[in-house]
Formats: structure tokens, sequence, C-alpha cells
């Protein structure tokens, strides 16, 4: 494919970039990009990898890296390059989260490890933290280690708080060490993704040739979400490249930092700054919301944030779009029953999609929306738990499962023709255009073969798992591996499409007919339900928060700025609408009814009708 001229590059589908995201993306240096909700963030990463791809900028053959927090996030980012600059340049960018970035350096050198770090090949992951206090426990059996005990949070702050290899002078130390080496030795090796971090950055640290391999490979690296970044997550970036040629760019909003509690640090920016020497620019828009919500984003930015930098809507809205509103209930019934008539009404109405439209919760999405869950879906509007989706449909595996089922069950199915295919010339990826085309016809054939003998009325579970299987092996298991790192892990590939194919299954029990399954699957038609911090990244045309109660922010006294920000942030993810909801009283996580105040939080309820935008109504059943 032939260069663009750096001169000559324009951003990609007709976007107008402001002065400073232009600078960014042409700017041979790091770069520390702060802006607020909306600004363009992501984008710019986006637009950045078009322009580094496109002009060549960033040299043939090496890559681009991209770190993300969430896979969702990772996943939005490489597609929006794919978008940006299509599928045969946007191979060499990898989007990845921190944590896949360090699995996949220690599946692929795992024995490029110092003798008492090394691992077993088939190491289990151990993601609940009262696996790693056990060994603590059995170790030291006359301390209490249980996860609510009071040596528990510091146990496991320290497990993996130093680089390896790691001091054993001291009783403490020691302790920590044969419990390292408890987990190391087991079998099969038991790991967390924290201790993976720190074994992937030993191995970067040991090994002169890895490190210079990986900075080679990664001429950019890009950074989002950087406000969240935690000191263990910083020390593996530094580790990996700092010193390189490589360019870093990072961006972030300190008004969005709500991972504190999960050990973000809190002067990262400056850190980045001093470490790498990035220039700082800002960014002014907000593309995202409408101009009465940017106005209160601005409001709040000051009066509850305490900061400066304020935010411009984007000249396609109307001034008077936008709008926020605080609904009070008697109890969470009647708050259940009267969102439902709303929402009905903007779905027959208005024409919103139940997809423009996102219910948040701070935390404890059972506690605070699991019966409205239930009674909308009892109702007829679709709503689901969107957490316990999210990583599975983010997976390149399971969309390419999708949407060959779409291609087979589905009349049109153009859109999953696209994504199936960009998946296969992934996988075989040595084949010139010439041989794709007849890959091409051989798939073409593959699938009507899959039409013929599956007919829609005899599937069966049997069959699903079959056909599960076969179109997994039309692609080859072994060539999904070597071209995916993220799948090099056997177990942890056949992991994801077992639970892929079980979650189809027990869709199409539920809904009888294969379209309907994979459209629950995907969530077609499906409100999403989840937490604020996994809503991260997200937008919506209507955004609804459930619960802004004391008991919803236990922690606002002890933590208030973090509480605030998760606020913020919820409030950020609205295009054009939000409300906010206050139930006089509250389930507890045992079923029982407490009464709820908004003392404790009665600042955020302020700034709110301080702003002059938000509408506070009482609403009962007969409105
Ligand atoms: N230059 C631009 N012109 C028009 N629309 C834009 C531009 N940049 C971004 N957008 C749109 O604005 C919205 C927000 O962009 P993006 O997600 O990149 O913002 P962000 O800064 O990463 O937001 P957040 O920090 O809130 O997640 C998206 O719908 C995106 O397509």
């Amino acid at each position: 494919m032939k260069a663009i001229k750096t001169e000559e590059w324009i951003p990609a589908d007709g976007f107008e970039l402001e002065d400073n995201a232009l600078l960014v993306i042409k700017l041979p240096d790091n770069s520390l990009v702060l802006a607020g909700p909306g600004a363009g963030k992501t984008e710019l990463l986006a637009q950045k990898a078009s322009y580094l791809l496109q002009t060549n900028c960033c040299k043939f053959p090496t890559r681009i890296l991209a770190i993300s927090f969430k896979r969702d996030a990772a996943f939005n980012l490489k597609e929006r390059v794919k978008l940006r600059c299509g599928d045969e340049l946007s191979r060499r960018f990898d989007s990845i989260t921190f944590d896949s970035f360090a699995k996949q350096i220690l599946d692929r050198f795992r024995l490029a490890l110092p003798k008492d770090y090394g691992i077993s090949a088939d190491y289990e992951i151990a993601m609940k933290d009262n696996e790693t206090l056990t060994y603590y426990q059995n170790a030291d059996p006359d301390t209490n280690y249980e996860v609510r005990g009071a040596a528990a949070p510091i146990t496991l702050k320290n497990h993996t708080a130093d680089q390896l290899p790691l001091d054993k002078r001291g009783a403490t130390k020691k302790l920590r060490y044969g419990v390292w080496q408890d987990m190391l030795r087991a079998t099969p090796s038991q790991l967390n993704f924290k201790m993976i971090m720190r074994l992937a950055e030993l191995i970067i640290n040991t090994n002169p040739k890895i490190k210079a391999y990986l900075q080679e490979t990664y001429q950019y690296v890009f950074l989002d979400e950087f406000q969240d970044a935690t000191d263990l997550q910083y020390d593996f970036f530094k580790s990996c490249f700092l010193g390189s040629g490589s360019k870093y760019t990072a961006v972030g909003d300190d008004k969005q930092r709500i991972m504190l509690w999960a050990g973000a640090l809190d002067a990262v920016f400056d850190d980045f700054m001093k470490d790498t020497g990035a220039i700082r620019l800002p960014l002014k828009m907000n593309f995202r919301c409408a101009p009465r919500l940017v106005k209160l984003l601005n409001h709040l930015t000051e009066h509850l944030l305490g900061k400066t930098d304020f935010a411009i809507p984007s000249p396609k809205w109307n001034e008077e779009e936008g709008e926020c509103f605080v609904w009070v209930f008697e109890n969470p019934e009647k708050e259940t029953e009267i969102l439902f008539k709303e929402i009905k009404k903007w779905i027959e109405f208005d024409g919103l999609k139940p997809r423009d439209i996102c219910i948040l919760v701070k935390q404890k999405l059972e506690n605070y929306a699991g019966g409205l869950i239930r009674y909308f879906n009892e109702n007829g509007i679709k709503a689901r738990d969107e957490n316990a989706f999210q990583d599975l449909l983010t997976q390149e595996i399971s969309l390419y499962i999708i949407n060959v089922f779409y291609m087979i069950f589905k009349k049109k199915a153009s859109d999953s023709k696209a994504i199936t295919f960009s998946f296969l010339s992934n996988v075989f990826t040595e084949f010139e255009d010439e041989q794709l085309l007849r890959l091409e016809v051989f798939f073409h054939k593959f699938i009507k073969q899959l039409i013929k003998d599956y007919p829609q009325e005899e599937l069966d579970e049997a069959k699903l798992k079959t056909l599960v299987n076969l179109i997994v092996e039309f692609a080859g298991r072994d060539r999904i591996r070597a071209f995916y790192p993220a799948y090099k892990n056997s177990k942890y590939l056949n992991g994801i499409i077992t639970e892929l194919t079980e979650k189809l299954i027990e869709s199409y029990n539920l809904t009888g007919t294969i379209i309907g399954a994979l459209d629950q699957l995907v969530g077609n038609d499906t409100i999403p339900v989840m937490t604020v911090h996994k809503s991260k990244g997200l937008e919506y045309h209507t955004v609804i928060f459930i619960g802004l109660e004391d008991g919803a922010f236990w922690k606002f006294q002890e933590n208030p700025n973090e509480d605030k920000c998760t606020f913020f942030v919820a409030l950020s993810r609205a295009k054009e609408r939000v409300v906010f909801t206050f139930s006089k009283q509250r389930p507890n996580q045992y079923g029982r009814m407490f009464n709820q105040s908004i003392t404790n939080i009665q600042v955020i309820l302020t700034e709110l009708e301080n702003s002059g935008i938000v509408k506070m109504e009482e609403k009962s059943l007969a409105e």
C-alpha cells in the first residue's frame, strides 16, 4: 500500500480536529493529552494511529501498541482504527489491556524466567483475593488473613508491591517470598494478574534481548485512560519502554479518576512528564454531550470538583438541547414501574432503541437493578446485566463464531460477512490476494454446506456444539493461536469457546430460535445495565443512574473525591438526557428495606440544583 505524504494526510472519515489534537497527531515527541469527557481523546488515538500507519511514519513492519484498562475499551479502539484506516494497515495496531499485554509476554517468554521464578505451562489464574490469602494463612497460621481481617489489605498490597526478584530479608519479606514460591511451585502454578505483571516485568528486566525485541517491535505506544494507571502498571510500562526510541502518547482526565481504590497512582501525570519529557496539551471541546449537559458538566467541574478546565459543546447541537432530571420515588417498586412506563414511551413514541439507553448503578447491581431487570423482561422490554457479557463479546473469537452463525441462519448478513472475513484474513495472514480470493470462495461453499446440513428447525444442543466446532476448525485452532497472541494459551482459548457455546445454548433454549438466540446473546434490542466503572469510555443517548442516595455512596465521607468523580463519569456518558433516581427506601443485599437519605452527598444535589439545568420531580404512578 502506497504511503500518504505527511503534509497531505487529512483526518479520516471527515472528522474536524481541534488544533491541539492535530498537533498531537503529528508530533514526533512524547505527549500527554489531558481533556474532559467526550473531548475525543480516544478518537485522537485512533486518528493518530491512522496517521502513523497511512504515512508510514510508523515504519513497516514496526507496530503501534495501545494499552487500555478494560477489554471493551481496547476492543473499541481497535475497531475505530480498523474503520479509519482499513483492515490491512490496522493489523499493525495492537490494542490490548495492561493485563493481557503482561500475560502475552509471560506466555511467550515463560522459559526465560530465572529458575526460582519459573512457572508451569498450564498455570492457573487465581482471581479471588481469598485464594492468595489462603497461602499466607497456611504459611503463617497464627495470623488472621481472612479477606475482611485487618491483615488482609496490607498483605494483598504488599504481595505485588515490589519488583522481582523479591528481597528475603526480615520476617515479613521472608514470608512473602515463601508464599510466592508456594504459588509458583504449586501444580499447576497459581498466579493472579498482578503476579503475572510482575513476572512479565522480571522477564523484561533480566533479558535484554527480549526487551530490545519489544522496543523494536513497538515504535509507538499509546496509553488510554491514563489517569487510572496503578504503580504496578506504570512500573511495567517503564520496564518495557523507558529509555527506548519508542514514542509515547498518553491521554487521560483527572476528573474521571475512579480507580484510586484499586491503586491508581495519584501523581501519574506528573511522573509521566518527568520520566518521559512529554509535552502536556489540553483539548477544549466536548463532542459527545448536548450543550445544556456540557453547561452542567462545566458547573460541576468548578463547584464540585474544584477544577477550571471547562469544555465547549460541539456546534452541531442546538443550544437548548440536553436535559437532566432527578426523579424521586416512594420505593423501588414504584421506581421500576415508572421508569418502565417512561422508557416504553421513549422507545414507542420517540423512536429510541433499547441500546440507546443505559441504566447505571454505582455498585451492587443486583441490589439496585436486579428487580428492575426482571420486571422489564417480564413486561416486554429486554434488559440485562451487561457486565456478564462485555468480556465475552469483545473477544475476536466470539465475534467470528457469532457472525458465521448469522451468515448461516440469517438471510441478509453483509456486516457479518465483512467481520468474519476480516477475522479469516487475519489468521491466514501469509496469504496473497489471489489465495485470499480462493479462501473466500471456499468459505462460501463451507457456509452453503452448513446451511444444507443444519436446517434451523432441526437444531439442538449437540448440533449447536458441532457447528461451533466446525466453525472454529475452519479457521484452525493453531492458526488462531498463532495470529492472536492472547489465544496462545489454548486453555484460555478453549475456555472462551466453551463459555460462548454454553451461553448460545442457554439463549437458544430460552428463545426457541437460532436468530432469537444470537440476537439475545449480542444484546440487540436489550437495554444494557452496568456499573459506572464498566461504563467508562461508553456513550448513550439517555443514561439513567439508579440510586443517587447516601446508601449507594456509602464511602463518600471517607473518600469524597473518588465518589464525586464516579458521579461525574456517570453523568458524562449521556449525549442528550440523564436521569438520576432517588428512592425513599431501598433494600440491602439481604432484601431488608432501609430508609434512604441524601445528607452525606448533599453537596452533589446542591450543585445539581445550583446549576439551574436540573429538574427535580417527585414521581408517582398517577402521572
Ligand atoms: N473531532 C471530532 N469531531 C466530531 N466528533 C468527534 C470528534 N472527536 C470525537 N468525536 C465523537 O465524540 C464522542 C466522544 O469521543 P471519544 O470517545 O473519543 O471521547 P473521550 O475524550 O475519549 O471521552 P471519555 O473520556 O468521556 O470516554 C464520540 O462519539 C466521537 O465519535
